[in-house]
């Protein structure tokens, strides 16, 4: 069976340093699969190039066996797969609402005025009721008329999620997403993205809380220093000899 994602042999090199080397690992559709590794593992440039913000070296991103390695961000979002940031890329000076509205025309083309001004009326309409939608998952309901950037921490990071969620996604790459959350919000943010993953959208994540990591994925792929290192359910990482040395090794390279 093909699986929703997979990245074969994908390398970027920058200048001589090889940050992320012949990588391969498979996502499968409904599932939360968590990407880890010590810092500099090369996780972001892996999302990096999976999104289509960095061309690959070497190596392919296939999508239901389609290889979109290379394409522009808004065809791979077209496409169905969208990212969040590990920094905040919201319009600050937008409202939560025109936030939202710019996620549902992210598939399209990137035309931020066509977004917010919505020349073509039913097309407004049909974006702004999936907007809201988005906002109301999200726990943002209330806050639409409000600047992004005079939310607080947690709901900017819920922002970002209901931006990549307006845009109909089957496959959400998030970056760090609990980082700066206390653990209240944690565990909500945790909720939302398991009914997330029930209503068929597939979760590639990124993150160094560990909890968050073994309480929400069904499948962990380890890398470090580029490479693969292990792969395998919470139980088989958690125990991992391979991926227990990379973490508390340090700088110790892990053949
Ligand atoms: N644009 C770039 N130019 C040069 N080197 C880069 C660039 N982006 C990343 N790197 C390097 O590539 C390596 C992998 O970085 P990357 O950010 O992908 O790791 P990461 O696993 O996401 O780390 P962290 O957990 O700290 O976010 C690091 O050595 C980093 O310094």
């Amino acid at each position: 069976m093909t699986s929703l994602l997979e990245v074969k042999d994908l390398t970027m090199r920058f200048g001589g340093l090889t940050a992320v080397d012949t990588l391969n690992f498979k996502v499968e559709k409904g599932t939360i699969h968590g990407l880890i590794g010590p810092n500099g593992a090369g996780k972001t440039t892996t999302f990096n190039m999976i999104s289509g913000f960095y061309t690959p070296s070497a190596g392919e991103v296939l999508l239901r066996g389609e290889n979109i390695a290379g394409l522009p961000m808004h065809e791979v979002a077209r496409r169905g797969v969208v990212r969040t940031f590990q920094h905040s890329t919201l319009f600050a000076e937008l409202t939560v609402l025109e936030n939202a509205l710019v996620g549902t025309h992210m598939p399209f083309r990137p035309n931020l005025f066509a977004a917010i001004f919505g020349w073509d009326k039913d097309a407004r309409n049909g974006a702004e009721a999936r907007a809201r939608e988005a906002l109301t998952f999200f726990g943002l309901a209330d806050v639409g008329h409000e600047h992004a950037g005079d939310l607080s921490h947690g709901h900017q990071r819920a922002l970002g999620m209901a931006v990549a969620y307006a845009s109909h996604p089957d496959i959400v790459l998030l970056d760090e997403p609990f980082t700066g959350m206390n653990p209240e919000e944690t565990k909500h943010m945790m909720g939302l993205m398991k009914q997330l993953c029930s209503d068929g959208i597939t979760i590639l994540l990124v993150e160094h809380d560990m909890q968050a990591i073994m309480g929400l994925c069904d499948n962990i792929t380890c890398m470090s220093f580029g490479k693969f290192l292990a792969e395998g359910g919470p139980a088989e990482i958690r125990n991992h000899p391979a991926v227990i040395e990379a973490y508390l090794g340090g700088a110790r390279h892990v053949a």
